[in-house]
């Protein structure tokens, strides 16, 4: 994040919430780092988190379609920030039931007098008035079926068509609404620490509520409640971290006393889950490209009690160079991507990623895939995972790996939920954020065959 990205708060919301998306635009910030350090900076609380949340997200999560909808009621130019606070002011109106229209008028008209002058605080009055006389304008004239999808889900042409041409319309479209839904809180139960029941207790006595997933058994949805802030955080109890999250880690599973690689581990919300399932038993190598991301590993694993992982700073592309040949049984690949999947999160993504992002990154994820398979055992387990929605990143990169790799073969995914382990087509499994709420995810897994094979 940007060292100038720092918000200043007076106890207005929407101000704050305009504040946040100049921020994002002009500095390139990510939305939900500036927010969170926002909120933690100046201790904003829960009421005001909530809206503030809220606002920033949604407005940025809508941006197009507010464009849209605001577009007949403006002349000539406005200024970049006063295009925001009409954004702002719209969502609310447009999006929220539960702020009067013209409440939200009002606090736009105030902000647009101290920010501007009476002149421009006149105009951000006209145009929100004229909207509410005259309503917001409909998708429906919008004959190219792309552009409507473009325009009312806010995401751009690109990869609308991107997704449509890869899984239909149908799908593509339901993924599309799916990203401007606010996500779902999830944390993680370290089971080396406690049990699920005891974890819920645990936070419940905290004043959260938690409720047990019934998709993944370790993974709770919190409904209220900040769980960074707990106790059973700070003791190591739980750890925050989509339910997709915990997928590779259950495909892996590796069992207690193994040697095993995590080779893009950095924060390391994977590397902590492999140490629990092996009860904390056995060694992990925790390896990142960047240095400075070693320390979080190293913070994570502290904090939850874990001490069977050792981080590394190496490119995983390089591995054989530094790590013995067929030395590990089992490695995960949670390789570099798009983030197709986790726009919900970050929804400034959609607006800033470009198509040709996306075309070296098979070539990374083939080259880290391919430096797995010579640190890997005869018979060891290899598992690939992006958190993101594209074939060619996803079953595009398998297939190629597999031709390259003849040695390497296609296997089930073992020990997962049932409710996911229906869902998996020839050792391979796409999770739609549309499927259960979480992450857009994708996880492989690959066994290396023996000599006799
Ligand atoms: C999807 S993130 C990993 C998230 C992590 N597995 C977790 O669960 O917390 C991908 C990681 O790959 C790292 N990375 C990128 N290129 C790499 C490379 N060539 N070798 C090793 N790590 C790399 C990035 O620094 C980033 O931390």
């Amino acid at each position: 994040m940007s060292k100038k990205s720092v918000v200043i708060w007076d106890g207005n919301v929407r101000d704050a919430a305009l504040s946040i998306l100049l921020a994002v635009d002009k500095n390139q910030a990510y939305s939900n780092l500036l927010l969170n350090e926002t909120i933690k900076r100046h201790k904003i609380e829960a009421k005001d988190r909530a809206l503030l949340t809220e606002i920033t997200y949604g407005t940025l999560q809508h941006k197009m379609t507010l464009d849209y909808y605001l577009e007949p009621f403006i002349r000539g130019s406005i200024d970049h920030w006063v295009r925001w606070l009409l954004r702002i002011s719209l969502y609310q109106i447009h999006y929220l039931t539960r702020i009067p229209p013209h409440a939200a008028v009002n606090e736009a008209v105030e902000i647009a007098k101290r920010r501007g002058h009476r002149g421009i605080a006149s105009m951000v009055n006209g145009i929100l008035r004229s909207v509410l006389r005259s309503g917001v304008p409909s998708t429906d004239d919008i004959a190219d079926p792309i552009e409507r999808l473009s325009i009312e889900t806010s995401h751009p042409m690109w990869l609308v068509q991107r997704f449509v041409d890869n899984y239909g319309l149908e799908v593509a479209t339901e993924m599309l609404h799916e990203n401007n839904r606010p996500p779902v809180q999830t944390v993680r139960v370290n089971t080396t620490k406690a049990t699920v029941q005891q974890a819920i207790a645990k936070l419940e006595a905290e004043g959260l509520t938690a409720n047990q997933s019934d998709v993944i058994p370790e993974c709770l949805y919190i409904t209220n409640g900040q769980p960074a802030r707990t106790k059973a955080f700070k003791e190591g109890m739980i750890t925050i971290q989509d339910e997709s999250s915990m997928i590779p880690a259950n495909v892996l599973n590796p069992s207690p006393g193994m040697r095993v690689l995590d080779m893009c581990a950095a924060p390391g919300g994977k590397t902590t889950h492999i140490a629990e399932i092996m009860k904390n038993e056995g060694s992990i190598l925790a390896t990142d490209l960047h240095p400075h991301k070693l320390d979080l590993i190293d913070h994570n694993t502290e904090r939850l009690g874990l001490d069977i992982v050792e981080t590394a700073p190496i490119d995983g592309r390089k591995a054989p160079e530094f790590l013995q040949a067929a030395s590990f049984d089992a490695i995960l690949v949670d390789a570099p991507c798009s983030g197709l999947g986790v726009m919900r999160r970050k929804p400034d993504i959609k607006y800033t990623k470009r198509e040709e992002d996306l075309e070296s990154l098979q070539k990374i994820q083939l080259a880290l895939l391919d430096a797995a398979t010579k640190v890997l055992k005869t018979n060891g387990k290899l598992v690939y995972s992006t958190c993101t929605v594209d074939i060619q990143e996803n079953e595009g990169t398998v297939k190629a790996f597999l031709t390259a790799h003849p040695e390497m073969e296609a296997i089930q995914l073992e020990s997962l939920p049932t409710k996911l382990a229906e869902k998996q087509a020839n050792g391979m499994l796409q999770v739609f954020p549309q499927d259960f709420g979480s992450d857009g995810f994708f996880v492989a897994a690959f066994r290396k065959k023996g000599e006799s094979n």
